[in-house]
Formats: structure tokens, C-alpha cells, sequence
């Protein structure tokens, strides 16, 4: 089997404002932006944000690399491209290996499927056998301290208890790429030194870890170097010591 890898070549995603015809007052806008993406007008006479821009990457085992950059700069698209959610409308992205992604807020929860209904679908989704997840599955219910919620639909949770649930299954199983998106933020206190802990081991499993954070500190501490976006293109590159 090939090594985890990924590799980014020329990548730019744009997205259509279907709502925003390109007319020349929302153009003086939007030249007035400060942050996101570039605003261009597209062919078919709507603004497109140009989301990211000629992006290459090369990531290969050992890689912990952060992505930095204000709001709107891309981060949250990377992450979407890296993890195959997202197609790029040009250039080419090839994944190898098993990816996992923890992105706040919880992404894709189904409001009535219930916890354990979610721990389950998600478990095969990625690509874990039935039989396996049937005997993983207590344990995961055990870390989310969901208790008798877990048998409630997903809308009954708040923020926290929806983030518990996504970090309890997304962490239960090994993989070869993990992509994050604001580090843990995973709910109270006491769950967050538990969550730590689990992380850690989780992480240490990973060939490849990408980390999007307005955090330095928590960039400097978990990677080994970060690029920096602006309006969706790389400006920057810094390999830590
Ligand atoms: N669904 C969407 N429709 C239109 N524009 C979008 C959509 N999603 C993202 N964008 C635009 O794409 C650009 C990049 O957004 P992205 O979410 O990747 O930024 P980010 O760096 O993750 O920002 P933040 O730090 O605020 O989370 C922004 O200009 C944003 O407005």
C-alpha cells in the first residue's frame, strides 16, 4: 500500500454568490473588503469569491503543518479540499490515505438521527466494519458522558454535547491523516483534560496532520511549520526549530 500523502497541485476553488449580480455599486463594496476572498465577476455575470488561488502542496509522513491567516483568508476551504469535500474548480488534489476531520462546529449532524444512531453511521462512513463498530461502540458513548441523551436526536443537544459526540467517534479509530480546524474546543473543562488526552494518543498515530488556527501558540506547539493565506493564496511559508 502507498504512503499517506497529499499533494496540491495549483488548486483554486471559487464560489458563486448566486444572490449578487456583478453590478458596479456591490463592485465598490467589495473593493472595500478587507478580508475574505477575492471578489471577481464571474462568467456568468455573478460575483464569485475566489475562496483559494493557485494553492500547491506537498505533504508527505512527518508533516504537522499549520494554516494561518485572518478570517475569510481560506483556512476552513483548505481543510474542505484536503479532506475531499470539497472539488477544486481547477488544479488537482491527490489524498492518499485514511482522513479524518474534526471541524468546530460539528459538521453534518443529521438533527434526528439520534447519538447513537450518529456514532454508528459516521463509524461506517468511515470505513470501519459493523462488527467492529458494535464492539467500539459503548466505549464511545461511555467517553461522550452523553448519558441518556444519547438515545435523544441530535437537535436535542447543545453546541457542546453535538461537538462531545463528533470528537468522541471522529477520535475512536486510527488514521493516517488528521485535519483540524481550531484545535479541540471540545465542551467544558473536565472533558477538555479527558479530550487532551485522547488527542494526543490519537494524534501521534497520524502521518499527517494539518492544524487551521488563528492561534500562534497553539500553531507553534503542535506543528512543525505553517503557511500563511491571504484572500485564498499561500503569501508565506515558516518552518519552525
Ligand atoms: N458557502 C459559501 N458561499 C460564499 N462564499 C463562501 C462560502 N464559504 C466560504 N466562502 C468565502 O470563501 C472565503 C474563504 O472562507 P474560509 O471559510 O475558507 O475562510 P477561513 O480562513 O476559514 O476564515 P475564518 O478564520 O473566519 O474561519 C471567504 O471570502 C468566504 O466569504
Amino acid at each position: 500500500m502507498s504512503q499517506p500523502s497529499i499533494q496540491l497541485t495549483d488548486v483554486a476553488v471559487r464560489i458563486p454568490i448566486w444572490s449578487a449580480p456583478a453590478n458596479r455599486s456591490l463592485k465598490q463594496a467589495a473593493l472595500r473588503f478587507t478580508t475574505g476572498g477575492r471578489l471577481l465577476a464571474g462568467d456568468s455575470g455573478r460575483f464569485e469569491v475566489a475562496a483559494l488561488d493557485g494553492v500547491s502542496l506537498d505533504l508527505q509522513p512527518g508533516t504537522r503543518l499549520g494554516l494561518c491567516g485572518h478570517n475569510g483568508a481560506g483556512k476552513t476551504t483548505l481543510l474542505r479540499v484536503l479532506a475531499g469535500i470539497l472539488k477544486p474548480t481547477s488544479g488537482t488534489a491527490a489524498i492518499e490515505g485514511d482522513t479524518a476531520v474534526l471541524i468546530k462546529p460539528s459538521m453534518g449532524l443529521s438533527p434526528e438521527l439520534t447519538g447513537r444512531e450518529f456514532i454508528r453511521l459516521q463509524s461506517l462512513m468511515a470505513g470501519i466494519s459493523p462488527k467492529d463498530v458494535e464492539q467500539k461502540i459503548d466505549s464511545i458513548v461511555d467517553f461522550s458522558e452523553l448519558g441518556d441523551f444519547i438515545d435523544l436526536p441530535v437537535r436535542t443537544y447543545s453546541a457542546g454535547m453535538q461537538t462531545r459526540l463528533s470528537f468522541s467517534v471522529v477520535t475512536a479509530y486510527p488514521t493516517d491523516i488528521v485535519l483540524l480546524d481550531e484545535g479541540l474546543g471540545t465542551g467544558d473543562e473536565s472533558f477538555q483534560k479527558k479530550a487532551r488526552d485522547r488527542m494526543d494518543r490519537w494524534l501521534n498515530n497520524a502521518a499527517i496532520i494539518v492544524l487551521a488556527s488563528h492561534s500562534d501558540a497553539l500553531i507553534r506547539s503542535m506543528c512543525h511549520s505553517a503557511v500563511y493565506l491571504e484572500k485564498g493564496r499561500i503569501v508565506r511559508e515558516e518552518i519552525f526549530n
